[in-house]
């Protein structure tokens, strides 16, 4: 992977900088998006098939997975698989359990009660990935903050594929309690949970990760609808020095390359040995890899490691990078915490390996991407939910407050506002 030294913080983010912006705003991508949507909302479902058979080749009849072949591949998955998927799914629960919020009423003057309702949405669209891999963890990190919260309706869509939907991803449909799953996917899908198709229910908000497609297409739906964030291509910022174990840091840093020929394996060090160890153990270990080609392009277009000053410096250029996932390979890593100010998630220490998040930890392994995690949050359940304000007044209490709502009405010009809460006493 290419070691970067000798460059200056300026240096190292216009870079980055340059290749968020490529990321985000391909024209290319965004006009292909944009005429995607506009033939879903003109065709509805012909046009979801239509895309299937250009994008995904596959020639569909129905767009909805019937319940029966949820049921069988639950019933007929590997017993090792519903283990790994109930642990994971225990996990996520306990985890995101810890974020449900109550919402809260207040009576603290006198004949006045204010408060805010946590409402659930009535109906979200999850979209689940499928284009070069099945992502049957995403499904149980989509929809069990969604059922916590509340939701009312839960439909699901992920990319048809030729033998029809993974057993592996019915299974954790069926684990984590949804069944309207619809075979479509890219751009066409967030079209369709958008605006309704004749098959597919129009939703309030889409949530879940996708390639440059769907991330696009989230971005141009959105005020149509809500979205949790942009989740495109995975990336991974590892912060290390030499008491790092050189092999571990390059497998984690494949571990996201594998994803996406977009993705983005990073690194910073204050040491020249180790970036050049790790450098060799990537160009080693990327050739002995299933997913080779994947995992070497994102090496090659996305991949770096920068070499800086000291441990400060690299915390300052990993914070202005805001990955996805940061990983601190360094001794003691706990006491690195209060340094990140911008990372979807972070991984501290020598054995927590970003695949642990990415399976059974518990926390979301749905985040911001493209530095989207300077104001973005992991997925999680206050995504799922709403705010209601509510106040009521006592008679004496709005007299108290007379004055103070019709002078400022006032001054804003609006006498309509002033007379509203005047004739209440006239
Ligand atoms: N950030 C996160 O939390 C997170 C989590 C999991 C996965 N991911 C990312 O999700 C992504 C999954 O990507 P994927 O491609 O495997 O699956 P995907 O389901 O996101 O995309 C596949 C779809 O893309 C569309 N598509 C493909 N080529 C197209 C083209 N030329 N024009 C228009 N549409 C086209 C097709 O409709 C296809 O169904 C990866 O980038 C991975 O890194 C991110
Ligand atoms: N690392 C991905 C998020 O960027 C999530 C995932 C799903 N399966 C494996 N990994
Ligand atoms: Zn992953």
């Amino acid at each position: 992977m290419k070691i970067l030294k000798n460059q200056t913080l300026d240096q190292l983010l216009e870079q980055v900088d340059r290749q968020t912006d490529q990321q985000a705003n391909q024209p290319e991508v965004e006009a292909t998006v944009s005429e995607i949507i506009a033939n879903v909302i003109k065709n509805g479902d012909k046009a979801l098939k239509e895309y299937s058979q250009k994008f995904d080749k596959v020639e569909l009849d129905d767009l909805r997975v019937p319940q029966a072949d949820i049921d069988a591949a639950y019933k007929n998955a590997d017993q090792d698989l519903i283990d790994a998927l109930n642990l994971a799914k225990n996990n996520i629960v306990s985890y995101h359990q810890k974020e449900i919020q109550n919402g809260f009423v207040d009576a603290e003057q006198k004949g006045v009660v204010r408060g805010e309702k946590i409402t659930p949405l009535a109906a979200v669209g999850l979209y689940v990935p499928g284009g070069t891999a099945a992502y049957p963890s995403s499904i149980l990190m989509n929809v069990i903050p969604a059922k916590l919260a509340g939701v009312g309706k839960i439909v699901m869509v992920t990319p048809p594929q030729k033998d029809g939907i993974g057993q592996a991803v019915l299974a954790a449909a069926k684990i984590a309690g949804i069944d309207e799953i619809y075979q479509v996917g890219g751009a066409q899908a967030i079209a369709a949970l958008a605006y309704g198709t004749e098959s597919v229910p129009r939703v309030d908000k889409i949530t879940g990760p996708g390639n440059i497609f769907v991330a696009v297409a989230k971005k141009q739906v959105f005020g149509q609808v809500d979205i949790d964030m942009i989740a495109g291509p995975s990336e991974i910022g590892v912060i290390a020095d030499d008491s790092a174990n050189p092999k571990e840091v390059a497998a984690d840093l494949l571990s996201q390359a594998e994803h996406d020929k977009m993705a983005r394996p990073m690194m910073v060090t204050p040491s020249e040995k180790f970036a050049e160890a790790v450098s060799d153990e990537i160009d080693r270990q990327v050739q002995t890899l299933p997913r080779k080609e994947i995992a070497s392009a994102s090496v090659a277009n996305k991949g770096f490691i920068a070499v800086v000053d000291d441990l400060d410096e690299a915390f300052t250029v990993m914070n202005a990078i805001a990955p996805e996932h940061l990983e601190i390979e360094l001794e003691d890593a706990m006491q690195y915490l209060n340094q990140i100010k911008n990372a979807g998630s972070v991984f501290l220490g020598f054995n927590a390996s970003e695949p642990v998040g990415d399976y059974v930890a518990g926390p979301n392994h749905i985040l911001p991407t493209g530095g989207t995690a300077r104001f973005f949050s992991p997925l999680g359940v206050s995504d799922f939910v709403k705010r209601i304000q509510f106040v009521t007044y006592s008679r004496d209490a709005l007299k108290n407050e007379e004055k103070a709502i019709t002078t400022l009405a006032r001054v804003e010009g609006l006498e309509a506002h002033a007379r509203a809460v005047e004739s209440r006493f006239n």
